[in-house]
């Protein structure tokens, strides 16, 4: 799609899930969410399932937002925390506005199945 070029493809997604996850792991309102996690493995899931909702040649096969998120007790204020990283590593990495808010209207919805 349009809008997976415009994050640089596979290439490009990778650049940028690596920059937000830096932004969240310095962020104290939420980096204890992933002190004993294998982050490399969200990391690739991410690529993979941001991948799939840009309509990329990727299939997101990991577990579902409500199983991975169950239990963790995240609220509307930890959501709004990582989204921010996801949008300041798209703004640093230069994606078009366009692309960015036509990706976070289809992160946004998840917050149904995330936040406890
Ligand atoms: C739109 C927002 C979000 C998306 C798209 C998302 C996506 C994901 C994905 C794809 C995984 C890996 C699932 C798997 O295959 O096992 C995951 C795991 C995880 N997410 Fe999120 N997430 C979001 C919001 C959040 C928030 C707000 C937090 C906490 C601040 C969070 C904390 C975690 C943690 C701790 C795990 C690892 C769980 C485990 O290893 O048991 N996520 N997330």
């Amino acid at each position: 799609s349009d809008d997976f070029k415009a994050f640089g493809g596979k290439e490009g997604l990778t650049t940028i899930v690596d920059t937000a996850f830096e932004h969240i792991l310095n962020d104290q309102r939420i980096n204890s969410f992933f002190q004993e996690t294998d982050n490399e493995f969200i990391k690739e899931q991410l690529v993979l399932q941001f991948c799939d909702v840009l309509d990329g040649p990727c299939k997101y096969d990991g577990a579902s937002m409500k199983d991975s998120h169950v239990g963790l007790n995240i609220k509307r204020e930890h959501f709004n925390a990582l989204v921010e990283a996801v949008r300041k590593s798209m703004h640093t990495h230069n994606v078009p506005f366009a692309s960015q808010n036509r990706f976070l209207a289809k992160l946004a919805p998840m917050h149904a199945d995330i936040i406890e």
